[in-house]
Order: structure tokens, then sequence, then C-alpha cells
């Protein structure tokens, strides 16, 4: 994908001053404002600074609305650049928000969780949730993408995990990232690189999801209705964990896929295989999921490693698959509220 680049955030200025932008706007959260936002400020002109508050709540129309806002008070046009620096909530709404200021403005992505650099600020994908994930958004490929893993350094280990949900994702569609996951020890940078460069491959063969970058939805059908259930208390990466294991039931019993093998990830992943909500509940919001086009449910179903399918589903196949894989021990750590021990 053109403009994605691995390096440290000493480049950030470099990469600006090719675009020649009139304004440059970073737009943070108060958690990265207070981390990394000198750092990556540094050798760039008085940037204006846009600092949203922390959390998934805040993926919001509201808060596009509020910077929406503060860029017309402050004279951004259509050459201004907006940099998006934090995890995937800030740079959702980055995009969305270049995407829709005035038709579009300059973009420019530095995820700084893992969970970004792998996956969210990879592809164009923006949004805001709006009675349901990412219900309102569009695709918008940004100038560039700047993966500096030194911002990981300051990431708690909890995000990590966050961030290997969507590993463990690309790992099943990938044979050679699945490899790279057999002897787990913990996140590498060559791990970082091979899933955003397969997401990008991918993306760069269909942007606006007409076919190919279904895939990238696996886990997601499920996994969706699981964050939203939980009043996004489960994080989108553990939630999508969830929802790999509930497909992988639904891939055991039409295509006899190994979901073994995919518990087997899951665990060397430290990720969670059960979900803590009755399959009903589940199943009324995956009706509302974006790839029921025509009002039926469509899943991404693994076949075997490195191979998955994406079609409608019966509900009573579903509805096994999800009973299947409901933990309602209370054991599991997923239910804690945001900010628990
Ligand atoms: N557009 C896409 O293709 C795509 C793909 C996957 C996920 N997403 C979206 O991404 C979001 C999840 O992203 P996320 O997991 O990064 O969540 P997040 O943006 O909420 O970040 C997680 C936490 O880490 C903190 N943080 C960020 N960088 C940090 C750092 N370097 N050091 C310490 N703390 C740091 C944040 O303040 C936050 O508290 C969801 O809304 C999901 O829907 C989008
Ligand atoms: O980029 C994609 O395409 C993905 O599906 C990546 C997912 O990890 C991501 O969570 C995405 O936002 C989900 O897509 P959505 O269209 O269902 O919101
Ligand atoms: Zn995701």
């Amino acid at each position: 994908m053109e403009g994605l680049s691995f390096g440290p955030l000493s480049t950030l200025p470099s990469l600006v001053e090719e675009l020649n932008p009139h304004r440059i706007a970073f737009l943070t959260n108060t958690t990265v404002e207070r981390l990394w936002l000198e750092k990556a400020a540094e050798g760039i002109e008085e940037p204006i600074r846009i600092v949203i508050p922390d959390g998934e709540e805040y993926k919001s129309l509201e808060t596009a609305v509020a910077i929406w806002k503060r860029l017309q008070e402050e004279g951004f046009t259509r050459k201004s650049l907006l940099i998006g620096l934090g995890g995937g909530v800030v740079t959702d709404i980055a995009g969305f928000v270049a995407s829709t200021y005035m038709r579009g403005t300059l973009l420019g992505l530095v995820p700084t969780t893992l969970l970004a650099q792998v996956d969210a600020a990879i592809g164009g994908k923006t949004g805001v949730n709006f009675n349901g994930k990412n219900m309102i958004g569009t695709f918008y490929l940004p100038n560039f993408v700047l993966i500096a893993q030194e911002t990981l350094s300051t990431l708690p280990e909890e995000e990590i995990r966050n961030g290997l949900g969507e590993v463990a994702k690309y790992a099943l569609l990938d044979r050679n990232i699945y490899a790279l996951t057999r002897n787990f020890e913990g996140i590498n940078e060559t791990l970082i690189k091979e899933c955003a460069l397969f997401k990008a491959e991918v993306v760069e063969k269909d942007l606006i999801e007409g076919g190919l970058r279904r895939m990238l939805n696996l886990g997601h059908t499920a996994g969706h209705a699981i964050e939203k259930l939980s009043g996004y208390r489960i994080k989108h990466g553990l939630a999508v964990s969830m929802g790999l294991m509930v497909a992988s039931k639904v891939g055991e019993e039409l295509y006899g896929f190994d979901s073994g093998k995919a518990e087997e990830l899951l665990g060397r992943l430290g990720l969670p295989t059960g979900h803590p909500f009755r399959a009903k509940e589940i199943l009324e919001e995956m009706r509302l999921d974006k790839k029921a086009w025509y009002g039926r449910i469509t899943f991404v179903i693994p076949v075997e490693i490195g191979d998955v399918v994406v079609e409608e589903v019966d509900e009573a196949v579903l509805k096994r698959a999800l009973e299947a894989t409901r933990d309602d021990s209370g054991s599991c750590d997923c239910q804690k509220p945001r900010g628990s021990a």
C-alpha cells in the first residue's frame, strides 16, 4: 500500500513536508497526548492540537462534530493535514473527520497501539459507532501511515493482548502468519510487519469490500455483537477473539475445520475462547451486521488454516456454535468493567 512506512517518530516531519500542507493538526486522546504528542510534534511547525477523551464511547458523531467545529475555527482547508495519533479509536475518527470535512482533507495516521498498527490504521475504513459498531463511516485512504514501534513501549500488557485478537485473525487467514505464531513468545517487529503488509495487500485488491476484503471481518460478526452487548467493556480485540472461536465452530460443523487449532492458537496468545452471552442475544445483534446485505446473516467461515469462505449461515448452525462457545462461569476476565483490576 502506498504511504505505509515503518520507522521512528523522528521520520514524521519528512512525511509531512512531502505533502506541503497549508496547516497541520494533531488529533489524539488524553492518554496519548500525555505520552507521545510532544515527541510526535518535534520538528513540526505550530501544529493545532485537538485532544478528545479516551474511550470507545467517544468514537461518536458528537466527537466528530466537535472536531469539525474546531477545524473550521482554525481555518483548516482541503490542503490542511490532519494527523491521527493514537489507537484505533483515534485513527477511525481521524479518518472519518478528514474524509468528510470539506469533502476531504489530507490525512496521516500514526497508530500507537498494537491493534492499530496491525489493523485499524491500515486500509482506509473510517467510522464512528451509531447504535452499533462503525455504523456511520467512509472508505478513505490516508496519505501516509507511520508505524513507529517505539510508541508500543508505553502500551499496557492488556492492550498488547487486545491487539493480539486481530493478530490471531490474520493467523487463521494466512499460513505464513500462523507459522510465525507457532512459537509465540511475545510480539515482535516481524509479526507486526507481516500482519500490516497482509492487510495492505488485501485492501489494495479490494478497497471497498466488494469481495476479497470481506475475509478481514473474520470473527467480527459475532465479535461486534459481543462488543456492543458488553456496552464496549469487552475490548475490540478480545471480542474478535471470542468471535473467532464462534466462527471456528461454524467452520467445524460446515466444513470439518479443526476448531481445536483455533483454540490452541488463541491459548498460545493468551486470548479468550468463550463469550459470556446467551445465543439469542448475540443472534439478535448479528442480524444488524453490515454484511447482512439482504437481511440474512453472512459469516466468514474458516475451512482450514489460510482459507475461508464467506456465506450465509443458517441460524440453527450459528446457535449451536454460540452455545458451544459460551462461558458463563464468570471467570472470563473480559466481563470486568473498564478500569477495574
Ligand atoms: N478501521 C479499521 O480497519 C479497524 C480495524 C480494527 C479495529 N478498528 C477499531 O479500532 C478500535 C480499537 O482500537 P484500539 O484497540 O487501539 O483501542 P483504543 O484506541 O481505545 O486504544 C486502547 C487504549 O490504549 C491507549 N493507548 C493508545 N496508545 C497508547 C500508548 N502508546 N501507550 C499507552 N496507552 C496507549 C488508549 O488511550 C486507550 O486507552 C475499535 O473502535 C475498532 O472498531 C478499526
Ligand atoms: O479493514 C477491514 O476490512 C476489517 O474488517 C478490519 C476489522 O478488523 C475492523 O474491525 C473493521 O472496522 C470491521 O469492519 P466493519 O465494516 O464491520 O466495521
Ligand atoms: Zn477488527
